[in-house]
């Protein structure tokens, strides 16, 4: 499914020195979303900064969230995630998307400018509606949690 999504080009450098986000493959989920920065910036072990994406978005849709999550590759083999872990981007934030990069290995690992460092997912989101009740109808699980249903 295609959702419009409106964007503003904060940093002149995107679409030109770099491309804009795009699904690099007809099935890709995400968005790869690049550090513009001013300079390389090394992220010492257990460092983490805020990086500008470049770029403003309005989702606009109240059925639709951003998600922002690491790239699998950064994080399995460098460890660059996120210090947010996942960011959740809400559809009237109008700002400026901002990257909690977050060394979580014992290496220094450098950033370059304009590298592909997370990726923006669009998400469908249902509003609750909360309905308070004295019991809930029976479940097959009712409050087991936690390794209830066999090895922790
Ligand atoms: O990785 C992220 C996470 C969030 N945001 C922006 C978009 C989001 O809509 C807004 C608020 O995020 P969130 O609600 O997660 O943060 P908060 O700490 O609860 O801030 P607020 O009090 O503004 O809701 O910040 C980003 O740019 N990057
Ligand atoms: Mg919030």
């Amino acid at each position: 499914m295609r959702h419009r999504l409106e964007i503003q080009i904060l940093d002149p450098r995107l679409g030109r020195e770099f491309p804009l986000p795009h699904y690099a493959t007809e099935g890709a989920a995400g968005l790869d979303l690049r550090a513009m920065l001013d300079a390389p910036l090394e992220l010492v072990p257990g460092g983490c900064e805020l990086i500008p994406a470049g770029l403003a978005v309005h989702i606009a849709e109240v059925g639709v969230a951003g998600m922002i999550l690491p790239r699998s590759g950064l994080g399995h083999r460098h460890g660059i995630v996120l210090g947010n872990l996942v960011g959740l981007i809400d559809s009237d934030y109008q700002g400026p998307l901002m990257l909690s990069c977050w060394n979580r290995s014992d290496q220094a690992f450098c950033i370059e400018i304009g590298e592909r460092i997370a990726q923006f997912v669009l998400v469908p989101i249902l509003h609750a509606e909360l309905a308070i009740v004295e019991s809930f109808t029976p479940s097959a699980r009712g409050a087991g949690g936690f390794g209830h249903t066999g090895k922790y």
